[in-house]
């Protein structure tokens, strides 16, 4: 299905249920499963493998990513055709309009045979969503509602980084207060300890949801569907209580290893009251400071330039790093790299470019960091190591580096 994204193309929901004939609403509603998690907790690994499976055969997918140049939808191998991706800001608040539209225009191709005839959607978030308000889309607008039911709220967590992650942003906390399903990814490479931890801090959170074990996207697709056959029905006033408890939950920091939890019942709307904490409210949806922006490099890099690179900026400003996406040209094959905050996965070189692109192009999601200090720092993508040192670098070329490097950053 080709759906163009650019605002001009994409009529409004309101256009396209006033013209006649789209208004094919007592068809039976479609659908949709809301897959969402925080950065890099492993939304696009799971779909990517979930796609192959047949029971995806009649699905339509919406990506959303943060960031300018869109990078997951060339990851996905599903047909270019069968997608649409809004990479044009976050679903949730700057184009949430954008997904209303979006649903009814594939609603209304749909209903003129233009595309294949989807039997359900499948809407993936960008790692900051707030869920809730994509969920109030599906739910609660008149036009959409009556043509979409929501299925189900699937939340990735990433075992790993997901604690430190919900102490600072209210949207991985969000994420799982709102989940039908938790899926946990990461359980091969997080300690058993932290694991044990954030299962009972998620099941305080959320003691409705159910956990499951998800290891480098392995899921079996049924997991996606039929949670709730007949829609979810998500009132403005159930999203309210869903914020209340999130408040509560910050307002302590630490509620799993906080005295006053013992006896408070997070589920009941006064659940804090009189535990002592400064209860803080949060009015914005996203953690302040954070941005995205997406770079081309045009120079070399070599095997040993990207590795001393992502080395050098996990070390000196991982916690910063929210998420990097790039899609490396290495002396002429195409190599992706993945990392959020200091944990760099293993890069992946592809089979072939995906497309005629072949400038190296990154996706940084930071907090407190620009794109200045960031270009100060590709110099080093092209470095080379010393001829008698094996893998090892040029000594005294890496210390230039490094002292260049902290410069920078
Ligand atoms: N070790 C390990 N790595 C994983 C697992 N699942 C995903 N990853 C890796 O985590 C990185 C991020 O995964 P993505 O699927 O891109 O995460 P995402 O949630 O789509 O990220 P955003 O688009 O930034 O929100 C990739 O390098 C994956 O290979 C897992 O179960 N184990």
């Amino acid at each position: 299905m080709t759906l163009h994204k650019g605002k001009t193309e994409i009529p409004s929901a309101r256009e396209v249920f006033t013209d006649a004939t789209t208004d094919n609403s007592a068809e039976a509603p479609v659908p949709v499963t809301l897959l969402t998690g925080f950065l890099g907790s492993g939304k696009t690994t799971l779909l990517s493998r979930l796609v192959r499976d047949q029971s995806m055969a009649r699905a339509a997918i919406i990506i959303n990513e943060f960031g300018e140049i869109g990078i997951d939808q060339l990851l996905v191998t599903k047909p270019k055709e069968d997608m649409v991706v809004l990479s044009n800001g976050c679903l949730c608040c700057a184009v949430r309009g954008e997904l209303a539209d979006t649903l009814a225009l594939m609603w209304r191709e749909r209903a003129s045979a233009n595309v294949p005839p989807f039997d359900k959607v499948v809407i993936e978030t960008s790692g900051l969503a707030d869920p809730t308000s994509i969920m109030l889309t599906v739910t609660s607008d008149e036009d959409i509602s009556r043509r979409y039911v929501l299925d189900g709220v699937l939340t990735v967590v990433d075992s790993v980084q997901s604690l430190a992650q919900m102490d600072e942003h209210p949207e991985a906390v969000r994420q799982i207060i709102v989940a039908d399903r938790i899926l946990l990814t990461k359980n091969d490479i997080a300690e058993d300890g932290i694991v044990k931890k954030l299962c009972r801090r998620i099941a305080r959170l959320n003691p409705m949801a159910t956990l499951h074990n998800v290891e480098h996207g392995k899921i079996e697709p049924q997991l996606l569907f039929n949670v709730h056959p007949d829609g979810r029905t998500d009132s403005p006033e159930k999203v309210a209580e869903w914020l209340r408890l999130e408040e509560g939950e910050k307002a302590c920091g630490h509620p799993y290893e906080c005295d006053c939890h013992s006896d408070h019942d997070h589920h009941g709307r006064d659940s804090h009251a009189g535990c002592g904490h400064d209860h803080r409210h949060f009015g914005a949806a996203h953690s302040h400071d954070i941005q995205s922006y997406s770079m081309f490099y045009e120079g070399p890099v070599t095997p040993d330039g990207l590795q001393v690179w992502m080395d050098a900026i996990a070390r000196l400003r991982g916690p910063d790093m929210l998420r990097i996406k790039g899609l490396i040209n290495v002396e002429g094959l195409p190599v992706v790299i993945q990392a959020v905050q200091h944990l760099f996965h293993p890069p992946v070189e592809l089979k072939e470019w995906p497309d005629n692109e072949r400038r190296s192009r990154f996706v940084f999601i930071t907090r407190g960091i620009g794109r200045d200090e960031i270009e100060a720092t590709f110099s080093a993508l092209s470095l080379h190591s010393g001829k008698d040192t094996g893998f090892m670098l040029d000594p005294q070329g890496y210390e230039r580096f490094a002292k260049a490097m902290t410069a920078a950053l």
